[in-house]
């Protein structure tokens, strides 16, 4: 589905990504980790057409993504960005409908389809019983997910997410989660997600990118992540693993002193 070849991004002398290759294929979930300013965000962004210039190559289904159009690409992909939204001035409502954009003119009539899909982002992010607020009046996690719903409003087969779950309970961290897995699971929606959770990301089902310094340093399933000295090189920090009572899954728990 995405194809990333060569990809380098600077910004006057400084680089923020360099000599990225990548291969995304349809249905994938795979989660971008690394340290605080790593070139995660920036990656999403080259790949949503956002960000200041590049050089190397990016298709979207053997497409050139420089050759899309807007319109085109927002039927396509869409993102969820990071700590954006609450200075939108616009409802809930208002800003979730702008989502669908793409599969309108300037005269054509909204239709029940539209609205179907608003109405299942709403329900599906919990987010419809506050409609009608301003995006400003939000707390930091309810605009995280109306952001969602916009999002999966568009009904896009690949989304972009930017630490989706950082501003949520642990309760909407599992259900915005359960969703992703659904929605990549049941719908085939390719997922790419950034992440500070390693232990999301250390999923079976889940393939990793993991970032340091603007480079790859390595890209795996989501178990190889959790190896000592992988993670060491990473973030610069010791984890112990322990096994899950339950699952049995493996666990990394960062090592304080
Ligand atoms: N427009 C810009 N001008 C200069 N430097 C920039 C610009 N945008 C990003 N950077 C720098 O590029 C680096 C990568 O930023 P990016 O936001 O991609 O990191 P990240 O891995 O997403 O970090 P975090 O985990 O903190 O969100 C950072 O050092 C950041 O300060």
């Amino acid at each position: 589905m995405i194809k990333v070849k060569n990809l380098s991004v600077h910004i006057q002398d400084k680089i923020l990504l360099e000599n990225i290759q990548l291969d995304i294929s349809d249905g994938d979930y795979w989660v971008i980790v690394g340290p605080n300013g790593s070139g995660k965000s920036t990656l999403l962004k080259t790949l949503m057409g956002i960000q200041a210039p590049h050089s190397g190559q990016i298709t979207l289904n053997q497409r050139h993504i420089k050759q899309y159009k807007q319109r085109e690409r927002a039927q396509l992909m869409s993102y969820v960005p990071q700590n954006s939204g609450r200075e939108l001035p616009f409802t809930v409502e208002e800003f979730v409908k702008m989502s669908r954009y793409s599969y309108h003119s300037p005269l054509s009539e909204w239709s029940k389809q539209d609205q179907l899909a608003i109405e299942e982002a709403l329900v599906i992010t919990d987010t419809q019983s506050f409609r009608t607020r301003l995006m400003k009046t939000l707390s930091g996690g309810e605009c995280q997910r109306v952001m969602i719903a916009a999002a999966l409003s568009q009904q896009t087969p690949l989304i972009l997410l930017d630490e989706p779950t950082s501003y949520l309970d642990p309760h909407h961290q599992v259900e915005i989660h359960q969703l992703i897995n659904q929605l990549n699971k049941t719908h085939q929606m390719t997922v790419i997600e950034v992440s500070h959770d390693i232990n999301h990301a250390a999923h079976p089902d889940k393939q990793v990118l993991a970032l340091r310094e603007g480079k790859v340093l390595w890209q795996g399933s989501g178990p190889e992540l959790l190896d000592k000295q992988r993670l060491k090189q990473l973030y610069q920090q010791d984890f112990t693993f322990v096994v899950h009572p339950t699952n049995q899954r493996l666990f990394a728990l960062a090592e304080t002193s």
